[in-house]
């Protein structure tokens, strides 16, 4: 399908899917059960579509980067892929529930496996809550929804860079990079399946955001969480991510690992995006 992607397939500045080279993976992995699928997404705001044909698959496990210009609809994706928006045409489902309206009986159970963290991270946050009692609310709704947690606050926190002493602050009195700390802790204390993080750390120096990227991405590899990831910092995604997808003109034009593409990136989004990086970051990540 045009525009589609899974992982062990490439998009390269073709409409056409085609193989990356590790076709007998990708094999290994389609007989996995699909866990977040998008078919066919077509969205936007009542003017001419943001998405016009997204297709992708997220398994446990993944981890994906979601490149792209500003404004090219990053964000909508993320929104629609956790079932926050509704898309026009398409679905998004998790093992086959469309998570923009589940059955109410499954609706505990798809927002304890699939989390989100919004680009503006205080969403569904009480910026009134101390920090502590943020995480702990993240470890009595994953209990709820059975499963287990480890509840230490601490280690929650630490993972983000954040020192035990925040838990007595409240939300509402962080700085905006700490607050994006905490959304992130809060969602990975909550033990999902997949995490959805869009531009998780844009008020985070670049310093301490390619550190708190390294922690995150070591926990989630050993807890074998599917992690998407939408930024237009490729040192985030390389940090975070094994294979970046483009969003350009409403679709995935191309995908691959992010090397790959700033060594020969194939569309002119891409390329926009190489060429906007300083040489030495360049010249590093290919
Ligand atoms: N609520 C809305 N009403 C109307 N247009 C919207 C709305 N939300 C987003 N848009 C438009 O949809 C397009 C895609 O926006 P989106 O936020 O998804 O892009 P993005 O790639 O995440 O951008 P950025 O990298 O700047 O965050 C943009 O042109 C934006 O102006």
């Amino acid at each position: 399908m045009p525009g589609s992607w899974t992982p062990g397939r490439t998009l390269r500045g073709s409409e056409r899917p085609r193989a990356a080279g590790r076709d007998d993976e990708s094999s290994d992995m389609s007989s996995t059960p699909a866990v977040l699928q998008a078919t066919d997404v077509h969205a936007g705001y009542g003017g001419p579509p943001v998405l016009d044909g997204v297709s992708l698959t997220l398994r446990p496990g993944d981890a994906v980067g979601l490149l792209g210009r500003s404004g090219v609809g990053k964000s909508t994706l993320v929104e629609i892929l956790g079932g926050h928006q509704r898309p026009w045409q398409g679905q998004v489902t998790l093992d086959g529930v469309n998570v923009s309206k589940p059955p109410l009986r499954q609706k505990k159970a798809i927002k304890a496996r699939l989390r989100t963290v919004h680009q503006n991270g205080l969403a569904g946050i009480d910026a009134q809550r101390t920090v502590e009692k943020t995480i702990q609310d993240a470890f009595t709704e994953a209990r709820k929804a059975g499963r287990s947690t480890n509840n230490d606050v601490e280690a929650a926190l630490g993972v983000v860079g954040l020192p035990v002493r925040f838990v007595t602050r409240t939300v509402q009195s962080l700085s905006g990079g700490e607050r994006q700390r905490v959304a992130i802790a809060r969602a990975l204390a909550a033990k999902p399946d997949l995490l959805l993080l869009d531009e998780p750390l844009t008020a985070v120096d670049q310093a301490m955001r390619e550190e708190v990227a390294a922690d995150v991405r070591a926990l989630v590899r050993a807890d074998g969480i599917g992690l998407l990831v939408a930024s237009h910092d490729v040192r985030l995604l390389d940090r975070l991510t094994d294979t970046v997808l483009v969003l350009a003109e409403g679709r995935i034009v191309e995908s691959g690992p992010l090397g790959d593409l700033l060594r020969a990136p194939q569309h002119e989004d891409t390329r926009a995006l190489v060429e906007a990086l300083p040489d030495a970051v360049a010249g590093r990540l290919r």
